[in-house]
């Protein structure tokens, strides 16, 4: 059997180039929605993140069908609307596409499939690798984080995507160090956990996507453990509650600004239960990311870390990652 087919760097690095021609030749630029579902709405959130905490631009990170329900007064012509679906044919981001164009805004989405609905609905298209063969440089989130620099060079008129392209092309050597040190322990972290019905996850700022989408779509959706991702500043106005020396938490520590919220809670959490498996951003080897960059960058790391955790858990509890009860098998 012929391996997948494999979008080149080259190509997705041409489809970058043109999307980013496009938002810099924009007359105009004073919002950007950043919309998608699930998974893929998880990957806008340390974009929304980034463009929050240095430029201007007003910055929404909105589930799809959010986007449309709630039809934004503010979204038109001068509105950027980043999208993504890996199938592309989510129906709630293809009509959230549909709705942008007809609103005028520039419509920049990412998808796995080139010729599906979301391709045909948006302007600009883009698409990234995935599975065995792919270079996690050239899959969505890490595109997204460069199309996201060039947005904050042109908001603020500085030099950051030359930095961003490079730190991107570095998480290859990054996340591969990484999955090789992790395993005996996401292994034995996997193999005690083979019998848990709940898992918690926890991280902030720009890391609260990987928390979220680790516990929506690894632990809910694919291995139908309950979960919750939990924003760590939020731990003290609730969560925190639930805490004892037998509840497991995977608690995500980064960098930055947002690490005194990530060390409050870590400090309490470990007080209070046994079972804390943290994930610290601060022992990783980042020598080849700019140091004003790293924080922003930790997320690009984290999910594929975690989906180590994920795919030795699913090995230890008999539960392939693909099976589902209801997602494409019914109507919904
Ligand atoms: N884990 C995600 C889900 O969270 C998402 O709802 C769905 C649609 O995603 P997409 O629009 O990216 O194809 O598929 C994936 O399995």
């Amino acid at each position: 059997m012929n391996p997948p087919e494999v979008l080149t760097p080259e190509r997705i690095d041409e489809r970058v180039s043109a999307a980013v021609d496009a938002l810099r030749s924009r007359p105009q630029i004073s919002n950007v929605f950043l919309t998608a579902c699930g998974g893929s709405f998880a990957l806008m959130m340390p974009l929304q993140h980034v463009l929050q905490s240095s430029t201007v631009l007003e910055a929404h990170a909105l589930n799809a069908r959010e986007f449309t329900t709630r039809a934004p007064k503010s979204l038109g012509p001068n509105s950027l609307v980043v999208l993504c679906s890996h199938s592309g044919d989510t129906p709630e981001t293809v009509e959230a596409a549909r709705f942008a164009r007809e609103q005028g805004a520039l419509t920049i989405a990412l998808t796995h499939e080139l010729e599906s609905p979301l391709a045909l609905a948006s302007e600009f298209v883009i698409g990234y690798q995935h599975g065995d063969a792919k270079r996690y440089a050239y899959t969505s989130a890490p595109i997204l984080y460069r199309i996201i620099h060039a947005l904050v060079d042109r908001a603020t008129s500085s030099s950051t995507l030359a930095p961003a392209t490079d730190a991107v092309a570095a998480l290859d050597g990054i996340v591969e160090g990484l999955l090789a040190a992790h395993y005996d322990r996401a292994d034995a972290w996997a193999k005690a956990h083979a019998r848990s019905g709940l898992i918690y996850t926890l991280g902030s700022g720009p890391n609260y996507g990987s928390a979220y989408s680790f516990a929506i779509c690894l632990l809910q959706e694919m291995l139908w453990v309950h979960s919750q991702g939990i924003n760590s500043a939020e731990y003290f106005h609730g969560p925190f509650e639930i805490t004892d020396f037998d509840v497991p938490f995977i608690d995500l520590l980064g960098l930055g600004v947002s690490r005194p919220i990530d060390e409050r809670t870590h400090a309490f959490l470990v007080t209070k239960s046994d079972d804390v498996l943290t994930l610290d951003a601060a022992e990783w080897d980042l020598a080849l990311v700019p140091e004003a960059l790293r924080p922003s960058f930790a997320h690009l790391v984290f999910t594929p870390l975690l989906r180590l955790y994920a795919e030795r858990l699913a090995d230890h509890r008999g539960h392939p990652l693909s099976v589902r009860r209801y997602m494409w098998r019914m109507e919904y």
